[in-house]
């Protein structure tokens, strides 16, 4: 057990890709936590995909013993949070188990829309904030103009900010100092009854599951019989351990400690992040405040191209679901994709990833349908439903008003963007609510509908901005608007994957652009195919893809054999990615991309 005045638990917040896990990386490897034969770059980013695209995902934890130079030796535990919009909530609740940030901010970017909204958070949980300036190797960058803008905009002082290069190790000596002098130690009663935080936990293969805790009162040992206080659980722990990042049995973990246990949990799922974790025969009197469970927002169905894989993927996403409580699936059927699951995600980069993971992991073939919000939909006698798939839409005679989720989106852009960025925003239904400049760049606060979001804006802000934006967004409200479904016939069959809600002003638009795509994904049949958008009965948009004259193969007679037969091999190849309805098949990659609006 370590004095409370020696130790120090923090967290990194920074906007992504300003070189947080990097730091991370540095302080591990300075101060010998690993050996140097270990190391690899990025350790706390463990699986393969956020390695790949560069995100972190999962929080994770480190403790780290530093011998600082008033000779004393102390624990850091080092909380790592995920950076991204979608992952609010797993920043949030890493937050509430440290007491200080350090604030990293590229010196050549400067702040961005995701710095602040972390930031805040950090501001949120009373935390001491040390600014950490990096990549000051780069040439563009310019830590006085940086320092100022953080003082103008988060309104913290950074006259002390520590300048370093995570990437050559400069100055990371003076974070490790300024983490011991400035942050403060945690605070804690020993003999009072046990009262800790689950942080986090995750599905190991070999341990089962693995607790991340904080421990605020009291003392845990190992073999305790323990009782969660939000699912009344109770087990006995096996395993309590240290992270250094490999697992380091220990045998008692006091106030303000952070550590792992493993007790025989069969899932992630019957751990609650933010639930408080106390002794059965003797527990605190009050639970840990501020537990929320997260809710997913943004839910698709995932189907197998090839129907013979649906028992393959049910197998698949239960293992996946192992790890990752946040994302939520129940077994749907679609009359035009057949059996399959509609799946709830934290955002869109979540459900990117998720299905990622699917198609490669697990070797999938997958049809993504169309990414969906929750809609509530007002029954004219009085019942509330939740639409989670537009397919399932109730006839219009009995329903009273539809309302929409609405957030307040942030955007922080340099100026020559600005028109760009609002002319976007405008089109996706958005209500500008505050405009200002800081340090030169403009911020905007728009007050958008999540549906119009949780398509293609992403990609779309980044295009028109030429990557030079940022964004963030919080759930506000439920708001009543004018929405209806809107579906689409090819070749007069509905094809329900297709259907969408959509605003009724913009159903037009949306219906022609729809079907105008489509003609152009679905291949040419030997007849005729109208391709339809309606509402209700009514159609409001129609395009027709002519038949097909020609035979691919045709052109090659004469007798090229081998290329013929490459020809026939590539159609074949492509056959396995269609899915057939009724007389036509449509290719799986229209599903998104009929989808996409060009503006
Ligand atoms: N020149 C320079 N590049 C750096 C420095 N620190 C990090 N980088 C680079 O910046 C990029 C992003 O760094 P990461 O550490 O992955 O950033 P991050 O904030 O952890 O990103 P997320 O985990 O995605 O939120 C990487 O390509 C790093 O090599 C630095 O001090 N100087």
């Amino acid at each position: 057990m370590t004095d409370l005045d020696r130790i120090r638990n923090f967290s990194i917040v920074a906007h992504i890709d300003h070189g947080k896990s990097t730091l991370a990386d540095r302080l591990i490897q300075l101060t010998g936590t690993v050996a140097e034969r270990d190391m690899k770059d990025q350790l706390l980013d463990a699986m393969d995909i956020e390695r790949e695209r560069g995100i972190t995902i999962k929080a994770n934890s480190v403790r780290i013993d530093y011998p600082a130079k008033d000779g004393k030796t102390y624990v850091l535990n080092l909380i790592d949070t995920p950076g991204h919009v979608d992952f609010a909530y797993e920043v949030s609740r890493s937050m509430q188990a440290v007491e200080g940030s350090l604030l990293v901010v590229d010196a050549s970017q400067g702040v961005e829309a995701q710095t602040l909204a972390n930031v805040y958070q950090a501001i949120d949980a009373d935390h001491e904030i040390v600014p950490v300036l990096n990549k000051i190797d780069l040439p563009a960058a310019e830590p006085e103009r940086v320092k100022e803008q953080i003082e103008d905009v988060i309104g913290i002082d950074a006259s002390e900010a520590v300048e370093i290069s995570a990437k050559t190790g400069l100055g990371i000596p003076d974070v490790l100092e300024a983490i011991v002098h400035r942050l403060p130690a945690p605070q804690g009663d020993r003999d009072a009854p046990l009262k800790a935080m689950l942080v986090d936990s995750w599905y190991d293969p070999y341990l089962g599951v693995v607790v991340l805790i904080r421990v605020m009162d009291g003392v845990i040992k190992k073999g305790d019989q323990i009782k969660m206080m939000k699912t009344g659980a109770t087990y006995k722990l096996d395993r309590l351990a240290v992270l250094k990042p490999a697992m380091v049995n220990i045998d008692e973990l006091g106030p303000g400690e952070i550590g792992v246990f493993t007790a025989s949990i069969k899932q992630v799922r019957d751990t609650k992040v933010g639930d408080t974790i106390t002794h059965e025969k003797k527990p605190c009197a009050n639970a840990l405040p501020g537990f929320k469970p997260s809710i997913p927002v943004v839910f698709c169905g995932l189907f197998p191209v090839d129907a013979n894989d649906f028992e393959a993927l049910r197998d698949a996403i239960e293992k996946l679901q192992l790890n990752d409580a946040s994302f939520s699936a129940e077994m749907e059927t679609s009359a035009a994709l057949g059996f399959g699951f509609r799946c709830g995600f934290l955002g869109l980069l979540h459900l990117e990833v998720v299905r990622d993971r699917l198609e490669r992991e697990y070797d999938l073939d997958l049809i993504t349908t169309a990414p969906s919000v929750v809609f509530k939909v007002h029954m004219k006698d009085g019942e509330v439903i939740e639409l989670h798939n537009p397919a399932d839409m109730p006839d219009l005679t009995y329903v009273d008003h539809i309302e929409e989720p609405r957030i307040k989106a942030t955007i922080l852009v340099p100026d020559e963007y600005l028109g760009d960025v609002l002319k976007l925003c405008q089109d996706r239904r958005g209500i500008q609510q505050d405009l200002t400049y800081v340090g030169g760049r403009a911020m905007v606060v728009y007050d958008l509908p999540l549906a119009e979001v949780v398509f293609d804006f992403y990609d779309r802000l980044k295009s028109v901005t030429k990557g030079y934006a940022s964004f963030d967004y919080q759930i506000t409200e439920y708001r009543e608007d004018y929405l209806v479904k809107m579906s689409i016939l090819v070749n007069d069959e509905p094809v329900d994957a297709l259907s969408i809600m959509v605003h009724r002003d913009r159903a037009e638009a949306r219906g022609r652009a729809m079907c105008e795509k489509l003609k152009d994904l679905i291949p040419r049949h030997m007849f005729k195919i109208p391709i339809q958008a309606a509402i209700g009965g009514r159609v409001i948009a129609r395009e027709t893809l002519s038949a097909m004259r020609k035979d691919v193969t045709a052109k090659c007679y004469g007798g090229d054999a081998s290329r013929k037969k490459k020809l026939l091999e590539k159609q074949k190849a492509g056959k396995k990615k269609m899915r057939q309805f009724g007389k036509v098949e449509i290719p799986q990659s229209a599903f998104i991309a009929a989808l996409k609006m060009d503006e």
